[in-house]
Order: structure tokens, then sequence, then C-alpha cells
């Protein structure tokens, strides 16, 4: 009874004190690492880092890094919840995970007013993130329940049968984008599958995951089941190359996908790769018109454009070009810029100060190759004086750019758009294939069949027809080429976090050869 109401008022609680943050408010007091199933300090450290509010440039929490030591201690952690969480039945586990969707979606507008104070996305998009977090947990507690093996029969009564089993430990190392979604697209299909896992989120966004295993603890896994360690590059490597680490699952750029995939072939480990991408979008003239500009916006201005399937390179059929770059022009300057945790907000600001000067350095290469800025592409500053030091562009429309140019070909991973004309079928998807990446792509026609040819012929793992970045926990999503391999979400998932043992039995005599 006691138990019951505590649990109805900490929410209750935590949502008033959501309420009431605003920006420029918000320190982070308490430790960021967690372990055995509390917040502690790293035992030993390689350096400090700071995680920003970049809606005004302050620091929110500094922190240090965690050590070989300090990796090493949460990886037992998690192996000694290993053994009992693989232990349960499916149906045991997809009980719990539900219970932590649960309070997920209970502290909903707390956690994603976290989210966007160190991550700079409006509240708006961050609500949405938070919901596909929970019902990603939701997904993966209903299959939780139906994994299950296979029967085979062999001559003379003998048989055979297959067991889906866990891994074991599994690391998860997150980029700075989605903080909170990307850690239960990976916490997901892992815990269901009876894995334990230390996450290591990035230094950037360090603050929402540790509330996420605070939810699993609460929710009722064993302690020490999800960890969470601290920290850039040095940190992440230890986590790869601990052989108490059964897999790694990795968000992020394509260079570090590289550096991962070697340190996890030195050990044999398994990995899941979601890199970036420079992905097709294309309009065809018969599409409809409102419905294609729609999906444009969607395609690049979400998350600011941090997003790694974003459609950046929009190739429109040179019939309609005109109207839908004016179309197109006139929406995006209409994007409201400023305060992320104002309900009308749909821009915020980029992650940190180094990486607004890098998209700033990739439009004005833009410029010097030729681009035409239709509109935006500068600093900007709100009105508001709290705002002053935070990391805003305005969101840009580029023309007169050319396939070969450094911003077609590159991941800006900004609010940039390009616009493309071309003028056949077969032109363009040469063109649009055209690239080291293949994470998505998409379409826009009222064709049915072109439709279809098309994305067939696009070299992408994830493809849209008349819309784009939807993402329903139900689909796999993932990469072709440099974009990366293994897939996130849907029943697919399952298979990268558990391996399949297979079990022969004789029911006759042995015979033998010798
Ligand atoms: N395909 C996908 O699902 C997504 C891909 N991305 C890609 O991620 C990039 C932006 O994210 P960033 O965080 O800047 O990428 P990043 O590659 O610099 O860092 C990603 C994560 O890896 C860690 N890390 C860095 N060096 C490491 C090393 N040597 N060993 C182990 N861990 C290491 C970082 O601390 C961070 O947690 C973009 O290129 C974007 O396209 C971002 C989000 C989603
Ligand atoms: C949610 N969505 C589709 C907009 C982006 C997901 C991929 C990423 O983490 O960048």
């Amino acid at each position: 009874m006691k138990l019951y109401h505590v649990r109805l008022l900490i929410p209750k609680i935590r949502l008033a004190m959501s309420r009431s943050l605003t920006t420029g408010t918000f320190q982070n007091t308490q430790p960021l690492n967690y372990r055995g199933g509390k917040r502690v300090q790293p035992i030993d450290s390689v350096g400090q880092e700071q995680a920003y509010e970049p809606s005004t440039g302050r620091v929110i929490a500094t922190f240090d890094c965690s050590g070989e030591k300090e990796v090493n201690e949460a990886i037992q952690s998690a192996k000694t919840a290993f053994k009992e969480w693989s232990q349960k039945s499916g149906m045991e586990r997809g009980r719990i995970l539900l219970e932590a969707a649960r309070i997920i979606r209970e502290r909903a507008e707390d956690l994603a007013t976290i989210e966007t104070i160190n991550n700079g996305k409006s509240i708006s998009e961050a609500k949405i993130d938070i919901e596909i977090s929970w019902m990603t947990l939701e997904y993966y507690a209903g299959l939780a329940g139906s994994m299950a093996g296979q029967h085979v029969q062999l001559p003379g009564g003998s048989f055979a049968y297959t067991r889906r089993e866990p891994l074991g430990v599994c690391a998860g190392i997150g980029a700075w984008n989605y903080p909170f979604q990307i850690a239960c697209w990976k916490a997901g299909p892992a815990l269901a599958c009876g894995n334990a896992m230390v996450y290591k989120p990035s230094p950037f966004t360090a603050i929402t995951v540790v509330l996420l295993a605070e939810i699993f603890a609460e929710a009722g896994v064993p302690t020490g089941l999800f960890n969470v360690v601290q920290g850039g590059a040095a940190t992440g490597e230890f986590l790869c190359k601990n052989p108490g680490v059964a897999k790694v699952s990795f968000t992020g750029s394509v260079p570090t996908g590289s550096k991962i995939m070697e340190m996890a072939a030195k050990g044999i480990k398994p990995v899941t790769l979601e890199l970036g991408g420079k992905s097709p979008l294309i309009i065809f003239p018969d599409s409809d018109l409102e419905n294609a500009v729609n999906g444009a916006m969607m395609a690049n201005f979400l998350t600011q454009g941090q997003v790694c399937c974003n459609g950046t390179r929009v190739f429109v059929h040179r019939d309609i070009l005109d109207k839908f770059t004016d179309s197109v022009v006139s929406k995006v300057k209409k994007i409201k810029i400023g305060d992320p945790l104002l309900d009308d907000t749909r821009m915020g600001p980029l992650i940190n100060q180094l990486h607004r000067e890098r998209v700033l350095g990739f439009l004005k290469t833009a410029r010097e190759q030729g681009a035409k800025v239709l509109t935006g592409g500068e600093p900007y500053t709100p009105e508001d004086p709290k705002l002053k030091g935070g990391f805003y562009i305005s969101p840009c429309v580029l023309a007169n750019v050319r396939d070969d140019m450094t911003c077609v070909k590159e991941e800006i991973f900004g609010p940039v758009m390009s616009i493309l004309p071309f003028d056949t079928e077969e032109e363009v998807l040469e063109r649009a294939n055209n690239s080291s990446y293949g994470l998505a792509g998409g379409v826009f026609t009222n064709d049915i069949q072109r439709a279809h040819r098309v994305v067939a012929a696009l070299q992408a793992g994830m493809c849209f027809i008349n819309n784009y970045n939807v993402s329903p926990v139900e689909l796999p999503f993932g990469g072709y080429k440099k974009s990366g391999f293994g897939r996130e979400n849907g029943q697919v998932a399952i298979e990268y976090y558990s391996q399949l043992k297979t079990v022969c039995v004789e029911m006759g005599k042995v015979e033998t050869v010798f």
C-alpha cells in the first residue's frame, strides 16, 4: 500500500518540476554514471567533458569520462544481472519492459523537457521522440514472449530443435541527435532478448540516458542490467575492446563506425552500425505538390537538420522546379526559430558551437563553388536576451547546385536542403545512387508503378513513397553501403541481439564408421 502511494507521488513531483523548468534554469547536480542499480561517480577517469544547453550556450553539466576500471566495473555489473535476466521467460521480461514503457509514458513531458534542454530540438519534436521511445519498449515487450525456436524431425525418431539465446553483455554507443530514442532503439530489443547492456551516450547529451537507467530499475529489471558510462572516444574504446562485451551496437559517423568495426573484429564481436547518409528525395511532376513540399520539409528540417536519414539531395523534375522551389522557400522562411521549450517554436539551435561552424563552413564552400542561397544559412540570434549565446542558424535552401559540389556529396548534418533539377527517371536514378552512402531515399509520384520501380532501384535501406522520415518502430531501419549494416526496429532486430543454438537429439543407437 505504501509503495503504491510512493509510485503515484513521485511522477507527480517530477512533472511539477519539469513544468517549472524554463530555458536557462536547468543545472545537473547528480552523478551521470549508472552502475549496480544507482547513480555513481566513476572510479577512474580519462579527462572531463561538459554538456551544454545549446539554446543558451550554458554549461549544464561537467563530468568525468569513465576510465578503463569504471567501464570494466559497469560490464561486471551487467554480467551479474545477465545471469538472472537471461533465465527469465520472454513473458517475464516483456512484463518488466511494459512497465518501463508505462513509466516513460507517464513522465513523457518531464523527459521531453530535459531532452530539449540538452539537445536543443523543439519541445514538440522531443515529445514525439519520447513517444517513439516508449512505443519501442512496448513493441519489444510484445515480441519477447513470442521468441521461440524450431523443431526439426530427423530419421528414426531423432530430432533437433533450435534455441534463440541472448548474446550476453551488449555495448550501446549513441549519437547526440536522438539521445533517449537511440538508447531505447538499442535497449528495447537487447533486453527483450535477455541481454544486459552498458550504454555510452554522446558526451554532448549525457543527461537523459541516466533517466532511462533509473526507469528500468524502477520497472524491476535485475540490479545492474542497464548501466551507463560517460565520455567520448577513449571511454567508447574501453567498451569495444573489453572481452566481457559480446556485441557493439553503434550509431554515429562513418569514420567512428569504421574504428568500431576494427576493434570488434579483434574480438570477433558482431556489430550493428547505424551511420550517416546523404539521401535522395525524388519529386516527379505528377506528384501532389503540397504533399511533396511537406515531405521535403520533413526530410530536411527535423532536429535542425541533424538527422542521419534526411533526404538532403532533393531532385525535382524540371517541369515543376519553379513552383516547388517557391513553395519550399516560402515554407522555410516561416519556420519559427527560437526558445525550443516554447510550444510554437519549430526550430532550435544546433548541438554546439563547433558544429555550427562546421555547417557554416559547408555553406561557405557551397557559395564559393557557385551555389545560390535562396534563403537562410546565416548565424541567427533570437531577440530574447537569454538566447544570445545559443548556436542557432537560419534554415537554408540551396539552388544552382551540381552533383559534384561538396554540399551535395557530403553529409552536412544541419538545416540545409539542396535542390537539383532532373529530366528523366533513368537519369535521376543514376544520380541518386551515385553516393557512397545508402541510408534512405524517397519518391513522390502518383504513378503507382513508377513509385515501386524507383524504390526497387534505389540503393538504400529505408525507402519512402509519398512521405519521408516517419519511423514506426515496427519497420526495420538501417543502411546500405557506407551507411552501415544490421537493422534496428522491426522483428528483424531480434536476430541482431540473439544467437541461434541447434540441439541435435539422437533417439536410436550411435552408428559409427569406425
Ligand atoms: N544511421 C543512424 O541511425 C544515425 C547516424 N548518425 C550519424 O552520426 C553522426 C553524428 O553523430 P556524432 O555523435 O557526431 O558521431 P560520432 O561518430 O562522432 O560519435 C558517435 C558516438 O561514438 C562515440 N565515439 C567517438 N569515437 C569513438 C571511438 N573511437 N570508439 C568508440 N566510440 C567512439 C562518441 O562519443 C559518440 O557517443 C552523423 O554522421 C550522423 O549521420 C546519427 C544519428 C543516427
Ligand atoms: C526519427 N527519425 C526518423 C527522424 C530519425 C531517426 C534516425 C536518427 O537517429 O537520426
